[in-house]
C-alpha cells in the first residue's frame, strides 16, 4: 500500500542535500493536501490560460529535470484570474518522477502519490521585469501543477518524449519548437487546490502561488519510461546516474491554508 511505501521513501537518498537555512521556512514546498481541510474560497475566479506555441525554444537538461523553456520577453504566454492578482508569464515547465510508477509526484493527495508531476512555471510580469527578479519575491511566481497517471497514450506529449534522447545529459540543450502547453492541461482546470509555497529546487525561495489541479493527466508506461532514461550526469562524468526520482521531500504545512475552488 502506498502508505507503506511512502516510509520507504523516506528512507530514500533524497534528490540533493536539504540546505540547514531555509529562506523564511514556514511557506516551504511540497506539501501533502488533505483535503477535509481544505477550504473551499467562492471568491477565487477560473484560471485564465493564454499559451502562444510559437514562444516555445528549447530543451534543456539541467541536472534537476528537463526544462521546456519558453520566450518570456513579451506577454504571449500568460496565466491569470484563479487565485492571481496580477499576469503571469509562463518562462518554463518541468517534470518530477518517480523509479517507478509507486511514486514519482512532489504533491499529494491525502497521502496519494502519482507517478509523476507537471510543473508550468510563470512569473509576475506586472510587477517585476525578468524571472530572475520575481524569483525573490513572494507574489513572484505562480507554478501549475499537473498529476501524471499511467494510462492510454498522451499523443500531444508524443513531441516531448522524441526530443528526450538529445538532452539525455546533464547540461545538454536543443531547440524545441511549436510546442502549445496546453495540451498538457486536464480539460477541466477550474477545479484546483491553492496554496502560498516555495521552489521546490534551489533556490527554494518562498515565492510561488501554487494551483495544484485535481484533475489528472494520463500517459503511457512507455512515455514515462523515457524520462527515467534521462541523467543526473554529464557526458563526461565516469558513472552515470539515471534521472528518477527527482522530487523533494514533503514539508511541514505550518499553519497555512489551503483553499479549493471547488467544493
Ligand atoms: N519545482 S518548481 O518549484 O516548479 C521549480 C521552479 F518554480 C523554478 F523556478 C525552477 N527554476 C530554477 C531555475 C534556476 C534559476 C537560476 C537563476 C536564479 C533563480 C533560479 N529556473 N527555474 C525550478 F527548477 C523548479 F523545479
Ligand atoms: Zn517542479
Amino acid at each position: 500500500n502506498l502508505s507503506a511505501c511512502s516510509s520507504k521513501l523516506a528512507f530514500m537518498h533524497p534528490m540533493w542535500q536539504e540546505p540547514l537555512a531555509i529562506p523564511g521556512g514556514d511557506r516551504q514546498s511540497p506539501i501533502d493536501i488533505v483535503v477535509r481541510k481544505s477550504v473551499f474560497d467562492p471568491q477565487l475566479r477560473p484560471l485564465k490560460v493564454q499559451y502562444d506555441p510559437r514562444t516555445c525554444q528549447q530543451i534543456w537538461n539541467n541536472g534537476y529535470s528537463f526544462l521546456v523553456e519558453y520566450d518570456d520577453t513579451t506577454d504571449k504566454s500568460t496565466v491569470k484570474g484563479g487565485p492571481l492578482e496580477d499576469q503571469f508569464r509562463l518562462c518554463q515547465f518541468h517534470f518530477h518522477w518517480g523509479e517507478n510508477n509507486a511514486w514519482g509526484s512532489e504533491h499529494s493527495i491525502d497521502r496519494r502519490l502519482f507517478p509523476a508531476e507537471l510543473h508550468l512555471v510563470h512569473w509576475n510580469s506586472d510587477k517585476y521585469s525578468l524571472f530572475e527578479e520575481a524569483v525573490i519575491e513572494e507574489n513572484g511566481l505562480a507554478v501549475i501543477a499537473v498529476f501524471l497517471k499511467i494510462g492510454k497514450r498522451h499523443e500531444g506529449l508524443q513531441k516531448l518524449v522524441d526530443a528526450l534522447p538529445a538532452v539525455r545529459h546533464k547540461d545538454s540543450l536543443v531547440e524545441f519548437t511549436k510546442f502549445d502547453p496546453s495540451c498538457l492541461l486536464p480539460e477541466n482546470i477550474d477545479d484546483y487546490w491553492t496554496y502560498a509555497g516555495s521552489l521546490t529546487t534551489p533556490p527554494l525561495t518562498e515565492a510561488v502561488t501554487w494551483i495544484v489541479m485535481k484533475r489528472h493527466i494520463e500517459v503511457s508506461h512507455d512515455q514515462l519510461a523515457v524520462f527515467r532514461s534521462l541523467l543526473f550526469t554529464s557526458a563526461e562524468e565516469q558513472v552515470q546516474r539515471s534521472m528518477v526520482n527527482n522530487f523533494r521531500v514533503q514539508q511541514a504545512v505550518k499553519g497555512r491554508t489551503v483553499r479549493s475552488s471547488f467544493t
